[in-house]
């Protein structure tokens, strides 16, 4: 997949099928709540499929809170398709994990 920035109009497009993500300071953010026994097993799947897309996220983990920010490191820090779809299997592995979007 290409590393080329995405225009605002396709951000916002893909944030329309992101529930409790948004573009913050030029990055895809989101925060999602979770029983603190859930946040391990969530993180390891993030991180598995952070490894199959070779595409990382900056995670803050904050007890019962789990906060994602994306960018592309490669496209000089621009938000490109390689964080949208990270962004996706994000959002369907919370819903697996039983993490929800904090604004929510
Ligand atoms: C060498 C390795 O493929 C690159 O550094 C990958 C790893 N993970 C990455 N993650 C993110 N967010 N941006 C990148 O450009 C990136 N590049």
């Amino acid at each position: 997949m290409a590393a080329t920035p995405l225009t605002d109009a396709e951000i916002a497009q893909a944030l329309a099928d992101l529930p409790g993500w948004t573009a913050q300071d030029g990055r895809l953010a989101a925060v999602y709540k979770a029983d603190r026994a859930a946040v391990p097993g969530f993180y390891a799947a993030v991180a598995a499929a952070e490894d199959e897309a070779n595409h990382h996220a900056e995670i803050t983990v904050l007890y019962g809170t789990v906060g994602f920010a994306l960018n592309t490191h490669d496209a000089g820090g621009a938000i490109t398709a390689l964080d949208t779809a990270l962004a996706e299997r994000i959002s369907a592995l919370a819903v697996e994990r039983g993490a929800r979007p904090a604004g929510k």
